[in-house]
């Protein structure tokens, strides 16, 4: 299912069909996170997890299906996405904004506690396989639009350790001429 949404992802910037899909390697990492806010007498001063942008090629999440809690920047403010029954959230992550050298965007979320509802989630990552190097599609890098991404290997494990250290991970793979 990811390889055909990352075809259909390349075709509609006009590029050959395994631009992304082929850079995830032929044993792409799936990785399941299972996230467990308790209740938390101070949300003004918690979070649930600070501000980031996911490690992922494309993250695929299962909300709460009461408790809301995501939140993500648009306009420069805090918009919580809404609790939909059964349905699932499907975000863009890093490696896309990688691979597609910024045209495809990886948007910083944050998620909130609540003083009296725990609230869960579960978050599928689809990441390329680590040894794989992944880059800026060549095509989609010319004049206008210079390459703005380093080819790395290992990023996930890369903005795991960013995260840790309070840093941004896309903003330490900036390609610099
Ligand atoms: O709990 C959520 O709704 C989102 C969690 C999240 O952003 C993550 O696991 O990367
Ligand atoms: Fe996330």
């Amino acid at each position: 299912m990811m390889d055909l949404l990352f075809k259909a992802m390349a075709k509609s910037l006009d590029l050959e069909e395994n631009s992304f899909s082929g850079q995830f390697g032929d044993n792409p990492v799936m990785q399941v996170r299972f996230n467990f806010y308790p209740p938390c007498s101070k949300p003004d001063k918690v979070l649930g997890v600070k501000p980031h942008s996911d490690r992922s090629g494309l993250t695929v999440l299962l909300q709460d299906e009461e408790v809301e809690g995501l939140q993500i920047v648009k306009d420069e403010r805090w918009i919580t996405v809404p609790v939909i029954p059964h349905a699932l959230v499907v975000n863009l992550g890093d490696q896309m904004q990688i691979m597609s050298n910024g045209i495809f965007k990886s948007p910083v979320h944050r998620v909130v506690t609540n003083t009296d509802k725990l609230r869960i989630s579960v978050a599928m990552f689809n990441e390329a396989e680590p040894e794989k190097e992944i880059g800026p599609v060549e095509a989609l890098i010319d004049d206008n639009r210079p390459r703005l991404y380093r080819n790395v290997k290992n990023y996930a494990s890369f903005n795991y350790e960013c995260f840790q250290k309070g840093k941004v991970a896309l903003e330490e793979v900036k390609f610099h001429a």
